[in-house]
């Protein structure tokens, strides 16, 4: 199964620069973390994958088939970066709303819902609607959102930012039990947190792929005399450094 953007040009505005202009990307196997400085590019590069945004010139496609087919909105989740708490909706509500545009009936996507819901630790304010909820909390029904319909392809927008450190650990059980062939993608500033747990790491800057490849590709990259769980956060910075980026 392979997500795939094939010279892909995207700009917010005609008459500004793209942000992304013929970028190419193959989502790799397992998880792979999305890094690189603010403005970058990667809640954009999410979203086309997403199908949200459509690029102006190239092609999305999954197993070849192309994004914006309902086929393609099932297989692949999306959680934007700002959840946009729905003041009517509970938070089981709001979950099973999500499944159900992605495709499943009411009862399933009510069920799913609730399973979701327990797999973020929010079973308890399943009731409770989103305008009530703390931002870290949004935070973790949008996870759950992204859970619910059972999608092979997680894309996932800054997920961990505003949740607390044992709900990080909570977040990451999660990626953990993810069986199959689930892919993630996970765009993040929590370099190390989740940097060292990842399959894959990405670093993207100007809308190019500046780093792209294992983890431990990714960490050859830490200076020598690193504290101990630094290496993440080093390598990172000696990356962007090396690549005379002055983030
Ligand atoms: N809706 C929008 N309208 C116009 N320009 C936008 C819009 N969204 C993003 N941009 C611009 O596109 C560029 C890339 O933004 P993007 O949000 O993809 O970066 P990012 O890497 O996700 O940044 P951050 O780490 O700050 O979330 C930035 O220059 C940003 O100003």
């Amino acid at each position: 199964m392979t997500l795939e953007l094939s010279n892909c040009t995207y700009g917010y505005r005609r008459w500004k620069t793209p942000v992304l202009r013929d970028f190419s990307y193959a989502l790799p196997e397992g998880l792979t973390v999305l890094l690189g400085p603010n403005g970058a590019g990667k809640s954009t590069l999410l979203k086309l994958a997403a199908s949200v945004n459509r690029p102006q010139q190239g092609r999305v496609t999954l197993d070849g088939a192309p994004a914006g087919t309902p086929e393609y909105r099932q297989a692949v989740a999306w959680m934007p970066q700002d959840i946009v708490p729905m003041p009517t909706l509970t938070a089981r509500e709001y979950v099973a709303y999500i499944g159900w545009l992605k495709g499943m009936n009411r009862a399933e996507a009510w069920q799913q819902a609730r399973r979701a819901l327990g797999r973020v630790n929010l079973a308890d304010q399943a009731g409770t609607r989103t305008n009530r909820l703390s931002g870290g909390q949004l935070r973790r029904v949008g996870v759950a959102g992204a859970l619910v319909h059972g999608a092979r392809v997680l894309l996932l927008d800054e997920p961990t930012a505003g949740m607390d450190p044992y709900q990080r650990r909570v977040f990451r059980d999660i990626l953990r039990s993810l069986t199959g062939d689930v892919r993630v993608l996970l765009s993040t500033h929590d370099v190390a947190d989740l940097a060292e747990e990842a399959d894959h790491v990405t670093v993207v800057y100007g809308g190019s792929v500046l780093h792209h490849g294992n983890t431990d590709s990714f960490l050859t990259h830490t200076p020598p005399g690193t504290l101990e769980g630094r290496a993440a956060e080093a390598a990172y910075t000696a990356l962007l450094r090396d690549r005379g980026v002055a983030a």
